[in-house]
């Protein structure tokens, strides 16, 4: 018998990306050490050119590099030194016809010059001479004005991520503030008479709760803010206030176990207390995962996720993850991967999407071969020995030892 009216992966991406925008967050201004990770919230343009000068881009002598065309160690060019632009002033001297001037690595050009002859292709004479050995085309060893960031060029795009790298060039530009997205804060509940703390020594029929745990780094591995709500035992009254608790003090809320079809299973009569019509689907044709559940409750969005540590993370990284760090699905083509070959035939059924914990291993030709880890949806060892996870689509039966497979890392 069918308990569920299971949806495609598709189909639930599908309804929940097009839910996603009804959740609301504030931007707020930030300090850069306080911006990594987060979305940004505006878009950036530069204000100036980066670098603001003409630099050089190793300690030598600024040039005309039409005066050192022909220069060899047999015939050298003598040019006149007239001076040395020190680091973090402006260079005053202008640079004419057979003169040169001392640089350090960063300095900026003196008007005239347009290439940067390094120190070792010269010789220092006596006199405040110098022999150049080696010609420079023009704009050799410089870094020009506005070559890393063009005035009026959008640097950096609202949505994005902030990388350290991004960082780097809003210090550049003397952003010493930004708009940001307040990260998403998520709500974890553990559901289940049998789970208790991680504190606690099991009785007979007790388990320590895995899944607060594990969603609590994968909601952080996101960059959103998450908050554990403990865990609650198998009772409507309970569930529901704990639930409207953490629905009060977030916008995501990740429910774990108690989604499948058993009597005590309360999540879906707890949603469904909340109101029927906010129920997004129940049951997604994968293994693991398929009891996976999700609700619209006013503009917040519930996840019942199954119980099975394995199948609550699978079914994170299918669902939960994208919207969190992205606010849609990837294409699959931009999802971290790598290929490699299959060590074992796998078997799935058609009409299911099977998600398979492997190991990356190297081939006897150096290659990478992906191991398939067996085990239930309850073993969390095999997440912790599996490098991450492969698709077998739903119109495949299966996938043949040495087919080429792309893996997603667990990163
Ligand atoms: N008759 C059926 N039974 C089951 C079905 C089904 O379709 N028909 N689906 C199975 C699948 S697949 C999964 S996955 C599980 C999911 O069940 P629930 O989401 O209702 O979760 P629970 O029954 O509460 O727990 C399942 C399992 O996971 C353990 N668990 C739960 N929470 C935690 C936690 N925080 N830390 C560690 N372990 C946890 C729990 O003790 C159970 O062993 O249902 C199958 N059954
Ligand atoms: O979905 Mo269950 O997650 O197959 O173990």
């Amino acid at each position: 018998m069918e308990f569920f009216q299971v949806v495609t992966v598709a189909q639930a991406r599908k309804v929940l990306a097009s839910h996603w925008p009804r959740l609301k967050r504030k931007s707020v201004v930030c300090e850069l050490t306080q911006a990594l990770g987060l979305e940004l919230a505006e878009d950036i343009v530069a204000q100036e050119n980066v670098p603001g000068f003409t630099r050089s881009t190793v300690d030598g002598f600024a040039v005309r590099s039409c005066d050192t065309f022909g220069a060899s160690e047999g015939t050298p060019v003598p040019l006149r030194m007239i001076g040395e632009v020190p680091m973090g002033s402006r260079a005053e001297m202008v640079l004419n016809r057979g003169e040169a001037v001392a640089v350090s690595t960063g300095g900026m050009l003196p008007l005239g010059a347009d290439a940067v002859v390094m120190l070792e292709h010269t010789e220092t004479l006596p006199g405040g001479w110098l022999n150049v050995l080696k010609p420079v085309a023009p704009k050799e060893n410089v870094m020009a004005e506005g070559e890393d960031v063009k005035k009026g060029e959008t640097v950096l795009k609202a949505g994005c991520r902030l990388r350290p790298q991004d960082l780097g060039v809003l210090a550049a530009l003397g952003h010493w503030k930004v708009k940001v997205w307040e990260p998403w804060r998520v709500g974890i509940l553990a559901t289940g008479n049998e789970i208790v703390p991680v504190e606690a020594q099991p009785g007979p029929g007790q388990v320590r709760d895995i899944n607060s745990y594990t969603l609590w780094g994968l909601v952080k591995s996101c960059g959103a803010e998450a908050k554990l709500y403990g865990i609650v035992p198998d009772d409507l009254s309970y569930l529901s206030e704990r639930l409207a608790q953490a629905l009060e003090e977030s916008q995501v809320v990740l429910l774990s176990g108690g989604s499948s079809v058993g009597t005590r299973d309360l999540t879906l009569r707890l949603l469904s207390h909340w109101g029927e019509e906010g129920l997004l689907f129940h049951g997604v044709s994968i293994r693991p995962g398929k009891p996976t559940l999700a609700a619209l409750i006013q503009d917040r969005m519930v996840f019942g996720l199954p119980g099975h540590p394995v199948s609550a993370m699978v079914s994170f990284y299918l669902f939960v993850s994208p919207l969190l760090k992205y606010g849609r699905y990837q294409d699959p083509e931009e999802e971290p991967a790598v290929e490699a070959t299959l060590a074992r035939r796998l078997s799935s059924d058609a009409g299911r999407e099977d998600y398979v914990r492997v190991r990356l291993a190297r081939g006897e030709d150096g290659g990478l071969v992906a191991v398939p880890l067996p085990g239930k949806s309850g073993l969390i060892s095999t997440m912790v020995q599996a490098d991450g996870f492969i698709r077998i689509p739903l119109e495949k039966a299966g996938l043949e030892a040495g087919s080429r497979v792309k893996v997603r890392l667990f990163i």
